[in-house]
């Protein structure tokens, strides 16, 4: 055999799988989009574009991804859900990760014309991405919890203090410092009392990030790709996932 002097380097190739009947969340985040979203002129503190693009990218893995069950994205990162019993690429963990990155980040570039039309790409974006694996039902849960918390303490905090920026004229270091220390409800209240915003009135997809699931599944040759819906609902509550027992059986 002409390669056989060679192919003991093989061996070096040492097998990564994932624990099986567990869980697999993997969470994709932008890289430095600190100054990617600074680059592309987003709005602040939230781009409905590059949020929708975001949602655009994730379906784009949904669709070529059965084994995920759910994504839900805020911000500059998305997680995606497989299934328990997942077979995917026999459960290799950097076939897994490196494939839904892969997709992901492709489908952001192809996808950013349509949702950029006026500002071309100044310098490629990139994501990073971790796997991390969940023994049940409780803990996806809890998961999901903690990224949408997440999403609303963020979001919060970066809407008060970029309207005392944009519209309250205060520079950066003065607007942290007037929010330090404050509840969640002085927030509301300052929103509501300086600049007559309604926190709880702005978009959902803002306040509770995007959560993908599928309204038709990938049954048939003839449905190949199943069907996708954006929604913007509260994951973090039990209802959630009372409604929909499939999710995680
Ligand atoms: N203006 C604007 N910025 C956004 C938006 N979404 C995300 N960002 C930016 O993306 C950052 C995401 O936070 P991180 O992931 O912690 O920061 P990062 O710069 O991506 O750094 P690494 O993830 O560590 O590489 C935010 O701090 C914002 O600066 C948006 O809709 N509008
Ligand atoms: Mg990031």
């Amino acid at each position: 055999m002409a390669n056989s002097r060679f192919a003991y380097v093989r061996s070096f190739e040492l097998p990564d799988p994932l624990l099986p009947s567990t869980y697999i969340v993997c969470r994709i985040d932008g890289r430095s989009f600190h100054r990617f979203t600074e680059a592309h002129g987003f709005d602040k503190p939230n781009d409905e574009r590059g949020l929708r693009l975001m949602d655009r990218a994730a379906e784009g893995v949904m669709r070529e991804v059965p084994d995920v069950l759910l994504a839900f994205g805020e911000s500059d990162e998305f997680s995606f859900l497989l299934k328990k019993d997942s077979t995917l690429y026999a459960r290799r963990s950097s076939k897994i990760l490196s494939t839904l990155l892969s997709i992901f980040t492709a489908n952001y570039v192809f996808h950013w014309p349509a949702h950029f039309p006026h500002t071309p790409l100044q310098h490629p974006p990139s994501f990073d991405a971790r796997i991390v694996l969940y023994p049940g039902e409780r803990e996806v849960r809890d998961y999901f919890a903690w990224r949408q918390a997440d999403t609303h303490i963020n979001n919060l905090y970066n809407t008060v203090f970029w309207a005392l920026v944009l519209q309250g004229g205060l520079d950066t270091t003065h607007a942290h410092a007037e929010l330090r220390g404050t509840i969640s409800s002085q927030k509301h209240e300052l929103l509501h009392a300086r600049f007559g915003i309604n926190y709880n009135a702005l978009p959902a997809r803002y306040r509770k990030g995007s959560v993908l699931v599928r309204t038709k599944p990938v049954l048939s040759p003839s449905n190949p790709n199943g069907e996708v819906a954006v929604l913007h609902v509260d994951i973090i509550r039990d209802e959630f996932w009372e409604e929909r027992p499939w999710l995680l059986r």
